[in-house]
């Protein structure tokens, strides 16, 4: 598929899922390439509509291209809940587990995620998988990376930090921190090793969600229309 039909099947799925936003919600606005459809459609929606709608970012790039498409933001800490969240997954699998943070965004996508009510994420068909099986990003402060990268091995995974494009040494996240990249091969308990990294010292959070599929919905685009799946 080509990179511009891929982009194609991303804008249905984002387009598809800004059309469950209704009138008065507050919306929690994922980082990536899908979800930035829905950014710009909501955004299309609050001009031609007027549709009155605030706007929980979960980085500066979803905050900036939410102030761009006229979407008003606020903190997480301005809002009691979220009504719904619109945001991408690297992966998800057959139980509607996710891995998230190719962005490096996934500690904050958790926060919003755990504030929702409803989640929709939006994928391209290549991100659904019957079991987790990509690497794992794992956000970590700085001043233990090197800690946990042992501890990671310890855990059976390889993890590999992070580079900046057009940024020399370790990307930077929105945090200030430094991003692994922890490859388990396939991932037979995603719960257990969401767990296991979390709770080592100094990993501020991995991305493994494992405790959302419920409020889950998941939007897969593709060159034929939009297809839901729920469990
Ligand atoms: O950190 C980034 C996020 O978790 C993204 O939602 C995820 O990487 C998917 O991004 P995209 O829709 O660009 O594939």
């Amino acid at each position: 598929m080509s990179k511009q039909d891929n982009l194609e099947i991303k804008r249905v799925a984002g387009v598809a899922a800004a059309a469950e936003v209704q009138d008065g919600m507050v919306i929690g606005l994922g980082t990536g390439s899908t979800a930035h459809y829905a950014i710009l459609r909501i955004g299309e929606r609050v001009r031609e509509e007027g549709l009155s709608v605030v706007g929980v970012p979960t980085s500066y790039q979803s905050a900036m291209r939410a102030r761009a498409a006229g979407i008003r933001v606020v903190d997480l800490a301005d809002v009691d809940a979220i009504d719904l969240t619109i945001d991408g997954a690297d992966q998800v699998d057959a139980a509607f587990n996710l891995i998230k943070g190719g962005g490096a965004a996934h500690t904050r996508e958790k926060c919003v995620a755990a504030a929702s009510k409803r989640i929709i994420t939006v994928v391209d068909p290549s991100k659904l998988s019957e079991q987790l099986n990509v690497p794992v990003p794992v956000e970590v402060v700085p001043y233990a990376a090197t800690l946990i990268a042992r501890q990671v091995e310890a855990l059976g995974g390889v993890p590999v930090l992070r580079e900046g494009v057009k940024k020399d040494g370790p990307v930077i996240t929105d945090n200030g921190n430094f991003v692994f990249d922890c490859d388990f091969g396939t991932i037979a308990d995603p719960a257990g090793v969401e767990a296991q990294l979390n709770a080592l010292p100094g990993v501020l959070t991995c991305g493994i969600f494992t405790e959302f599929a419920e409020k889950i919905c998941v939007l897969v685009g593709e060159s034929s229309g939009c297809r839901t799946l729920t469990r």
